[in-house]
């Protein structure tokens, strides 16, 4: 076992968790672009686009805590094979919480989403990310794994993470950047997503899972032998202190955990 996630516990979402999320993306974007002079990021669907847009639409306080949107290259975790207009795109519900809501002289992020071409086999729709994924991070042959800076993602009641799910398959994958999937017991049952290994092998991933409906599965991947097994306790377990968890009280209640408090 690798050292444990830091696990953050915030009363409100609003007025504590996002600024706290605020702060640690915003330090992943400072030491990104101090790196490589771009900032590269992935981030799932479900109810994260909104807290991420609370966190990063707030006003700047200072030099170092202005979000240099134009210097962002934003991929999905995961995305649902729908169009991209439809209710179920996570890409739709990012430009809807977040995108569309940035003011003009912020600038705009460069964002990937699927391309609405494979949408009738998701196979090829994974291959050509995993392609969008190469072009931006170099040639396959020569970069094992893309390193993102950052990735954002939630966890489901069932300890599922991106559209990697207790006890599937896909989970042992070790070769593909990006699988795909047509039997996703949440719907809808055809998407993407990247591997567990891609996961594991970025700079910082953060987890963001709020309110009494994830305590259940919290307490499990927090405090059980069979939590670490699923998705989340997955990437708990291999990425160890890379990864930070952003919680409130209500997914918390009783759950014991190491580490407590606020990035800041
Ligand atoms: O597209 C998806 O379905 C997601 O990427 C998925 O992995 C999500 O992050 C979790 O299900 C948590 O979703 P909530 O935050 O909405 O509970």
């Amino acid at each position: 076992m690798g050292p444990p996630p830091n696990l953050f516990c915030f009363q409100s979402i609003d007025k504590e968790l996002a600024p706290n999320l605020r702060r640690y993306v915003l330090d992943q974007q400072n030491e990104a672009l101090k790196r490589h002079g771009v900032f590269r990021l992935a981030v799932s669907g479900g109810s994260l686009p909104k807290t991420l847009a609370t966190a990063l639409l707030a006003p700047s306080s200072g030099e170092d805590d202005k979000v240099e949107f134009p210097k962002w290259e934003v991929f999905y975790a995961d995305e649902r094979c729908v169009p991209l207009d439809h209710e179920d795109s996570n890409h739709k519900v990012m430009k809807d919480e977040l995108l569309n809501k940035i003011p003009s002289e912020m600038g705009q992020p460069k964002f990937f989403p699927i391309d609405e071409k494979y949408l009738d086999d998701e196979q090829e729709m994974a291959d050509q990310y995993e392609k969008v994924l190469v072009n931006t991070f170099a040639a396959r042959d020569s970069v094992k794994l893309p390193l993102f800076d950052l990735i954002l993602l939630g966890c489901g009641p069932d300890g599922h993470t991106c559209s990697l799910f207790p006890d599937h398959p896909l989970l042992r994958e070790q070769d593909a950047w990006v699988l795909s999937l047509r039997d996703s017991p949440k719907p809808p049952p055809k998407r993407i997503t990247l591997s567990l290994p891609v996961v594991l092998h970025a700079s910082k991933i953060g987890f963001v899972a709020t309110g009494g409906g994830k305590q259940p599965v919290l307490k499990k991947i927090f405090e059980s032998e069979e939590g670490s097994k699923l998705p989340c306790g997955l990437v708990n377990a291999g990425a160890g202190d890379k990864v930070s968890w952003f919680c409130d009280s209500a997914a918390l209640e009783g759950v014991s955990f190491p580490r407590r408090g606020s990035v800041m």
